[in-house]
């Protein structure tokens, strides 16, 4: 850092303006502060030369310190706090790694911690020491020309579209739709959407589903998850309805749950337009679905409720307060589909899930989808299921690679400015994200005052509002929604070609679902994500690592973070994040509350069996 040029000294002399000797007697007017000066002046000069030089020296002496207190101040100021941080890892570094045996004790324990966690059945299941071993059997048989191939020939097919497998006995993968022996309306009703040939998750999946088999579905955001967790219900509860008609009071076959009611009300409406397809056919009946959240009145679906039941599309509140009144029964449901499964699992929801198991009367196949579904919420979902299958495409937590991932360092309170820069990007439609409801709501605010037609939606605000801006944003009429982590996790917008994530969620996880918003079935998009020094170091870590597995730029000021928390590519077990090993977890404190509640819990005999 360059110093500054030192300062030259003023001449202490009389000023030429004060001239009381001018020739026509003018006076000019001198200003009281300036006389004051001069007068001071005048007095010191009248001092002995070595008072002088000594006042002189002092004044010297004073005005270097200041310099140099500024210079301090200048250079501390250009330092971030990233570089402080790093700082502080090199000390740590010098000083020695932190104990080996404290962090092996305390990886050992979130393992514990994690296993300990009671299966995922039903109370009365767990009570009775119930355990199935073997999966549902159905009707359907994939075609001879492709049963009669070899375990090689199918391992090549997942090869071609780098799909991982585990699990005993797998149902062979299936290129083509017509091949999985779905009715024709529903292809023709997916050709009409572009629809035609099966993605990955979908050709191993959907096989694997049909095929009676519970499953843990884990692959990209956008890549098709829905219609491989939805198809094989459809087909279920078609094989039953031709069986034998359901009549009012009767069903549901299978139950699909999701974490929001927008994600539960996006997949109803894909579910109701493929049974619409069906039933347009004399060929086959009609489904009757129901939708089951909050904030909508079960009243406006009694036409449905009058009517067998087949399929039910819920969020777990909610259809826990159905089962409980006894608007129907799970006494013949036999299919459970969680979507976003890992957050079910994992935030809150578990005692739900549970709850809700309670309500099955029989064996049912289970099937659990995520784009994230870090190591051990898989071998904890696994021992709760029945020999399931696994079907991995890409790693579980990885970005979707048609995601053009952009990360700014952007000052706290230059945001907003650049945000309108930022959206000059790309054509609407945008998504923008915030962690916080009210910066949301001063985002919207903001926006529309320079003219940008935007909705907003977050979890305060109502129902009506939450579907208006959904609607609003969907079709068209609105460019820009600015919404919390609820319109993130399997919202399917049309073509988004830009997200902006305006701030950074603390959870990797919730990075990889935001940035899904675009770049959704096979189209490519961008994400921008502002960061700065309110980002935490470990979340900073995380999308470091992210961005180098994507292949996407790494920006200086990311790739300089010192690494001593033990990231690497292959995942905390934890939470996914590839920034840090399961000792560093951010999760691990969330990890280690839950599991005192739930002691605290079963001590008191409120969540026993
Ligand atoms: N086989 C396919 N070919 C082309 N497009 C498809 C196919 N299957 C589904 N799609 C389309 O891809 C889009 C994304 O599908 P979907 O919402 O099921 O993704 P997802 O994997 O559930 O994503 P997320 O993890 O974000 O929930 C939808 O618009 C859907 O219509």
């Amino acid at each position: 850092m360059q110093s500054q040029p030192k300062r030259r000294r003023v001449e202490r002399s009389p000023s030429p303006t004060y001239n009381l000797d001018d020739e026509d007697g003018y006076e000019p007017y001198v200003p009281v502060a300036q006389r004051r000066q001069e007068k001071l002046a005048r007095l010191s000069s009248w001092r002995t030369p070595s008072d002088k030089k000594q006042q002189d020296d002092i004044e010297e002496r004073e005005d270097e310190e200041k310099e140099e207190e500024r210079r301090r101040e200048r250079a501390r100021k250009e330092r971030t706090l990233l570089m402080e941080a790093q700082d502080v890892h090199s000390r740590k570094a010098v000083e020695g790694p932190p104990a080996v045996e404290k962090a092996a004790e305390a990886d050992a324990e979130i393992l514990e911690a994690i296993k300990s966690r009671r299966k995922l059945a039903s109370d009365l299941e767990l009570a009775k020491g119930i355990s199935y071993t073997e999966s549902l059997t159905t009707s359907w048989r994939p075609p001879r020309y492709i049963r009669d191939r070899t375990s090689e020939q199918h391992q090549k097919v997942r090869d071609k579209y780098h799909i991982l497998v585990d699990g005993e006995d797998i149902p062979p993968p299936i290129e083509h739709f017509v091949d999985m022996k779905i009715p024709e309306p529903i292809l023709q009703y997916l050709r009409s959407n572009r629809i035609t040939a099966p993605t990955p998750i979908q050709l191993q999946g959907i096989p694997a589903a049909f095929s009676g088999r519970d499953l843990i579905g884990i692959a990209f955001t956008g890549s098709g998850k829905t219609l491989a967790f939805c198809l094989p219900l459809i087909m279920l509860a078609l094989e039953e309805e031709t069986k034998l008609p359901f009549v009012r009071g009767e069903g549901p076959v299978g139950v699909i749950l999701c974490p929001s009611r927008e994600l539960a009300n996006q997949t109803y409406e894909n579910v109701v337009a493929w049974c619409g397809a069906l039933a347009k056919s004399a060929k086959y009946p009609q489904l009757n679905v129901l939708l089951c959240i909050g904030g909508i009145s079960m009243n406006e679906q009694s036409h449905v409720m009058s009517k067998g039941l087949h399929i039910v599309v819920a969020t777990p509140g909610r259809l826990i307060d159905m089962l409980e009144k006894k608007k129907f029964t799970f006494n013949n449901c036999k299919y459970l589909c969680m979507d976003e499964a890992d957050r079910m699992i994992d935030l809150g929801f578990e005692d739900d899930v549970r709850n809700i198991m309670s309500f099955f009367k029989r064996q049912r196949q289970t099937l659990l989808f995520s784009a994230t579904m870090p190591r051990k919420i898989q071998d904890f979902a696994q021992q709760s299921l029945i020999r399931p299958v696994l079907v991995n495409v890409g790693r579980a937590g990885a970005a979707n690679l048609d995601v053009l991932q952009v990360v700014e360092y952007v000052k706290q309170e230059a945001k907003m400015v650049y945000l309108l820069e930022c959206l000059q990007k790309t054509p609407p439609p945008v998504i923008i994200f915030s962690e916080n409801k009210n910066e949301v709501d001063d985002i919207q605010e903001y926006l529309l005052l320079k003219g940008v037609e935007a909705v907003a939606i977050h979890g305060s605000k109502t129902q009506e509002e939450r579907q208006y801006a959904i609607k609003s944003f969907k079709s068209g009429a609105k460019d820009v929604m600015v919404a919390s982590g609820v319109a993130s996790k399997g919202l399917d917008f049309n073509d988004i070609q830009h997200v902006i994530i305006f701030s950074m969620p603390k959870e990797i996880e919730d990075y990889v679902h935001q940035i899904g918003r675009t770049g959704r079935s096979g189209k490519t998009g961008i994400a921008t994500t502002f960061v700065n020094m309110n980002t935490p170091e470990p979340t900073l870590l995380d999308l470091k690592y992210l961005l180098m597995e994507a292949g996407q730029k790494v920006p200086p000021f990311l790739s300089s973070i010192d690494d001593s928390q033990g990231g690497s590519m292959k995942g905390c077990p934890v939470c996914g994040g590839l920034g840090h090993s399961i000792s560093n977890c951010p999760k691990r404190e969330d990890a280690q509350r839950r599991l005192m509640a739930s002691h605290r819990t079963t001590d008191d005999g409120g969540g026993g069996y």
